[in-house]
């Protein structure tokens, strides 16, 4: 890229850019009035830039020390200004700002609405930045001058796909910072009407740390609208229910309610604020593990960056900010990161979050449950990534049994239902729920009428193979190792089975062991079938069967462990191949098979070999037709 041309140049948008700016302008969003609030936003962005540049160049500030928002309206031009005194732009900035897509929220906004125009409804929902200028205005002009430059550019587009930067001469710039000028729609006029430019302001952007006038119409005199005060530093007792939300709005990107709200301040060893927000709904980009920008650090009200671990990885859907006292300013940002201090912070309020969660769960258990709902797939990242805390997180985790119903169930209310005799925390893990509670390995359970918890984020797999224990009770697979139920009464106690499978049964199980040789580990009188009369375990240790099953979709696991086939001993089937006694190998071969794969089909998975499994199946229906 040159940096040294003098004459206008015009250039192509990148092609997504103009992709974006073609749906900007065809938008059916009725919502167009968060342009201003992203132009607001970029604008105090810049200014918190050079607040922190200017910590170690105070130069930079000239005689132009304080941080400054201008918004001004020409209804007779059809134009709204945004100017700022914040850090500008150098042309090379402008055309890699304002020529390519750099920010995450809006390449994944593209990626989701494709070359669509319906779905542009979402505009609200990711923000798309400067570009959302387009919706409103048929041309765009960015008048902007770096801090310490003594050159200005000009940048002009009407979104058709291209754009201009010229130089631009200097008393036609501001002496420092950005001026935004859109050339207003014709339908987009009435926002220059002063009351609606006013309100949009405050109400989008008021709490944004940066005082903003408005100048209602040329020649008026600037009239403050916000002061900029940081809303964190206010006391709690002061701030209204619904200052909460805007802040929340303009921090977290979210335009919905937040679901809970984080406001302290702490003292002693170490002093910061932190005012954090639980998002009412879940962010687009939860699972964009390089999103930047979830809790922004500041140093005594100077932003610092949006990149520090304010906040362990499970924790990632909460938005706001932390503002310490005691970080050094002039630190680079690099520095920070390594900073035991950041790092004592980081555990404050990490400890704070939880135990805020905690609170809500206990007092307020709906709210809570809407929380969980939205993320506690990813605060049960945190059972296996945050080994200290991990008692704590099993009190907040929630999940669905297989008698809860629809509602959420806590493991102390699990513990507190235990059946007489009940050692562990019976779970089935698997990706489908409404197979699970059809799973033959729960039958045993249900009939005692013990709980088993359902899990069915991959992530559960995980946490659960920690072998954690809850209140000294250890989790155990209902599909793996044995079940050891026979000491919990069953709830219909006729139904209860003669103690031990006879012997007939005994050698039925030895003769499909070796009819299947290597394709199980072992073959088993089962204590966990009522109704069914086969079903697949994992042996004791090592992992369960789901958990198998993901490892070897994810080709982690060399060789799966074989799997246990337990058989029914009081099902009438298997009593009834059993009474067979030595003749009909051929059949009882083939029968051995067929139960093997039928514990394959209900347990998820295809017969171990099709064709043979066809064949067998064949032979089986021509010997049934064949005795009529
Ligand atoms: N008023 C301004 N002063 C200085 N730079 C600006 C200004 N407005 C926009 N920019 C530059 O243009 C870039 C693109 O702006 P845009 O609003 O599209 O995304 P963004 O602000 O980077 O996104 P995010 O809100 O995710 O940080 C900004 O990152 C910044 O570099």
């Amino acid at each position: 890229m040159t940096t040294d041309t003098k004459a206008t140049e015009t250039r192509a948008f990148e092609a997504d850019v103009s992709r974006l700016l073609h749906m900007m302008v065809h938008s059916v969003y009725s919502d167009k009035d968060v342009f201003l609030r992203e132009l607001i936003s970029n604008a105090a962005d810049a200014c918190e830039k050079l607040r922190f540049e200017a910590v170690s160049r105070p130069e930079l500030l000239g005689d132009d020390p304080k941080p400054r928002i201008s918004i001004s309206a020409d209804a007779d031009n059809k134009q709204i200004t945004v100017e700022d005194n914040g850090i500008g732009m150098s042309r090379d900035d402008m055309a890699e700002a304002l020529g390519t897509i750099a920010r995450s929220g809006t390449r994944a906004f593209i990626e989701r609405v494709g070359t669509g125009t319906e779905d542009t409804q979402l505009i609200g929902q990711f923000g798309v930045g400067f570009y959302s200028a387009f919706m409103v205005a048929d041309r765009v002009d960015v008048i902007s001058r770096l801090a310490g430059s003594d050159e200005a550019w000009r940048w002009s587009s009407d979104g058709k796909g291209s754009y201009e930067i010229a130089p631009a001469p200097l008393e036609a710039a501001p002496r420092r910072g950005t001026r935004v000028v859109l050339h207003l729609m014709d339908d987009a006029v009435s926002y220059t009407g002063s009351y609606r430019l006013e309100q949009l302001a405050k109400s989008q952007s008021g709490h944004v740390p940066v005082p903003i006038t408005l100048v209602e119409k040329p020649g008026a005199e600037a009239r403050d609208i916000a002061d900029g005060t940081a809303l964190w530093v206010r006391p709690k007792s002061e701030i209204k229910p619904e200052e909460y939300t805007d802040f929340y709005r303009s921090v977290a990107g979210q335009y919905d309610e937040p679901a809970a709200t984080i406001h302290f301040r702490a003292e002693g060893r170490q002093e910061y604020s932190v005012l954090a927000f639980v998002p009412g709904s879940r962010p687009f980009d939860l699972f964009d593990q390089d999103r930047k920008g979830r809790m922004k650090l500041y140093v005594r009200r100077v932003f610092i960056t949006d990149d520090a671990d304010l906040l362990p990885r499970y924790l990632r859907f909460v938005r706001g900010l932390v503002d310490s006292a005691d970080l050094p300013l002039n630190v680079s940002r690099e520095m920070i990161q390594e900073s035991p201090l950041l790092a004592s912070i980081r555990k404050g309020l990490t400890n704070r979050v939880l135990g805020d969660l905690a609170k809500l769960a206990e007092n307020e258990g709906e709210a809570y449950a809407k929380i969980w709902e939205n993320f506690g797939v990813v605060l049960k990242e945190g059972l296996y990534e945050d080994y200290e805390r991990r008692e704590q997180l099993l009190k907040l985790a929630r999940f669905h049994s297989t008698t809860s119903g629809e509602a959420w169930r806590g493991l102390a209310d699990y513990v507190a239902a235990m059946k007489d005799g009940q050692k562990a925390i019976f779970f089935m893990a698997g990706d489908d729920r409404a197979r699970l509670e059809a799973s033959p390995q729960l039958e045993g359970f249900k009939a005692r009428g013990i709980e088993v918890l359902l899990l069915t984020d991959p992530v559960d797999s995980f946490w659960v193979t920690m072998a954690p224990d809850f209140d000294g009770k250890p989790f155990k697979s209902v599909t793996q190792g044995v079940a050891e139920l026979s000491d919990i009464p069953l709830l219909d106690d006729a139904k209860k089975p003669d103690a031990a499978a006879t012997p007939e049964v005994d050698r039925f199980l030895a003769f499909v062991k070796s009819a299947l040789g290597d394709a199980v580990s072992d073959v088993k009188a089962s204590d966990r079938l009522t109704e069914s009369a086969v079903c697949l375990v994992a042996p004791e240790h090592g992992p369960d069967r789901q958990f198998e099953r993901l490892m070897n979709a994810a080709g982690r696991l060399d060789k799966a462990a074989k799997p246990i086939l337990e058989i029914n001993p009081r099902h009438e089937r298997v009593l009834a191949l059993a009474g067979l006694g030595d003749e009909d190998q051929g059949f009882k071969d083939d029968a051995a098979h067929l139960l093997y794969d039928e514990a394959r089909v209900l347990d998820g998975d295809k017969p171990a070999d099709a064709r043979a499994f066809s064949e067998r199946l064949a032979r089986l229906i021509a010997r049934g037709i064949a005795k009529g």
